[in-house]
């Protein structure tokens, strides 16, 4: 039996939280191939070893540049110290000062944190170090390739019993280092788990669990037992951060279920994700979740019904300018496409004026400021009046509806409402299905 563990930033803070991390792998010896990010925040006003790397790489040429390295090796060398280890990082660190002056790029110097954690890491356990630039494997354009990283994983950790494997990174054939978007260490394990495939996915946290909603906006939210990997995955693109939404495909793949845990509670059972499961949830929803940040540009043209191509032309503007949408709600004269707030702010005069040559609207209209939340679970479709009771938890809120749109897998309503009523209506819809359950 074999396990991938995943220790997230905020586990891998101090050396307090190394040690609570070495009592997790040591109290079950299947706990063989362990992940670890970099070291995160040690209180809430602190900073990630990451954004220290980014703010050191942009600085490289400036005063401030010894300031910040000084600051990132302080980090790594209070959890060495506080271990008692004898391990010393100093030609790590003359190597990474010198590609850092010859700035051979941004996600090399991000990927750092996650080095320097897992030879920490290795030197603490007795574990074997696995660069993950050897076998995680991105294409010449910067695609992660699936498939020959799996091979590459499997070869390599064939003979290695106890491995510990950096997240966040891997590389081009060339060598190159690329990391995943932020919060990707996630990605690694689940890759590692299933190129291994191995009995469980154990990702360790600083909650117990993924919880209906998130705890930053409800203090103490219900946590869930099981959720399914489509659930999760809608919740965690939606905004659920305890989980990168591409950490789900490696291992559901492989059928290979993920624990998420609380490495400072570690007695608790966490949530398990499954592919399937008999288990009711316990209320109508799952979970809820959601971003702030979107706008919505209003289409209108009379006889929009009959113009064969109309929709594929107004995507093309977008797909020109590099551009992704979210929802498209549309009636017989409009549509509203949903975009990120920053995407499209670098491009709006591009994209419509591109509108305008493609199409010609009568009307066109920007709407700013709008944020957009999903209401998730495998138990709605189910159950009769949900969109009910989630419509008359908003206006009880006194909350103005700007959109709704039913996911074609009918497992999630979204909702698009103004960004300053983002957290009043994921309290209104949390309220009405768990709390009073009416
Ligand atoms: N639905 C949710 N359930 C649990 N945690 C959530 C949820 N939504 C957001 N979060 C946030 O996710 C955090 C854990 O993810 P992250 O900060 O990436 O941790 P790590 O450093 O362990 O990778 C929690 O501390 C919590 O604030
Ligand atoms: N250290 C990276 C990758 C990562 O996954 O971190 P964490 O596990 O702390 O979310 C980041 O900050 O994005």
């Amino acid at each position: 039996m074999k396990k991938v563990v995943k220790f997230g930033g905020s586990s891998l803070a101090s050396a307090e939280q190394f040690k609570k991390v070495g009592a997790i792998i040591r109290a079950d010896g299947t706990r063989r191939y362990v992940v670890p990010s970099a070291p995160g925040k040690r209180f809430s006003e602190d900073t990630k070893v990451t954004d220290l790397l980014y703010a050191c790489y942009r600085a490289a040429n400036e005063e401030i540049f010894q300031k910040v390295l000084a600051e990132i090796k302080s980090r790594y060398q209070e959890i060495i110290d506080g271990l008692e280890l004898s391990l010393s990082l100093e030609e790590d660190f003359k190597i990474l000062e010198d590609n850092f002056r010859k700035q051979i790029g941004e996600e090399y110097a991000a990927s750092r944190g996650e080095y320097l954690n897992g030879k920490i890491m290795a030197a603490y356990l007795g574990y074997t170090f696995v660069d993950p630039a050897e076998m995680i494997r991105f294409d010449g354009n910067g695609q992660f390739d699936a498939e020959i990283t799996e091979a590459l994983v499997a070869k390599r950790l064939k003979d290695v019993t106890e491995a510990v494997v950096p997240g966040f990174y891997g590389a081009k054939e060339n060598g190159e280092i690329k990391t995943f978007s932020r919060g990707g260490s996630d990605i690694t394990g689940s890759i590692i788990a299933g190129a291994l495939d191995v009995e469980l996915y154990e990702n360790w946290t600083d909650v117990s669990g993924v919880m209906v909603t998130d705890p930053r906006i409800i203090p103490n939210p219900k946590s869930i037992d099981t959720i399914t990997y489509r659930e999760l995955r809608e919740l965690s693109y939606m905004g659920a951060t305890v989980l990168h939404e591409d950490a789900i495909f490696p291992v559901r793949k492989a059928g290979i279920p993920i624990n998420i845990k609380n490495t400072n509670a570690p007695e608790e059972d966490g949530t398990m994700i499954v592919e399937d499961t008999c288990k009711k949830p316990p209320y109508t929803i799952t979970g809820i979740a959601g971003k702030k940040g979107f706008c919505s540009l209003f289409i209108e043209k009379s006889m929009m019904n009959a113009e064969i191509g109309f929709g594929r032309k107004v995507l093309q503007v977008l797909e020109e300018q590099g551009i992704s949408f979210e929802h498209i709600p549309s009636g017989i004269d409009t549509m509203t496409i949903y975009i990120h707030q920053d995407e499209f702010a670098e491009k709006e005069q591009q994209v419509i004026s591109g509108i305008h040559r493609a199409v010609n609207p009568d009307y066109m209209e920007l709407e700013t400021d709008l944020a957009l939340i999903a209401i998730v679970g495998r138990g709605m479709r189910s159950n009769r009046g949900t969109a009910a009771r989630i419509f008359a938890a908003l206006a009880h809120a006194n909350i103005n509806v700007r959109m709704i749109d039913q996911g074609s897998s009918e497992l999630n309503v979204i909702v698009g409402v103004k960004d300053e009523d983002f957290e009043p209506a994921i309290r209104a819809i949390y309220d009405i299905f768990v709390e009073t359950q009416i």
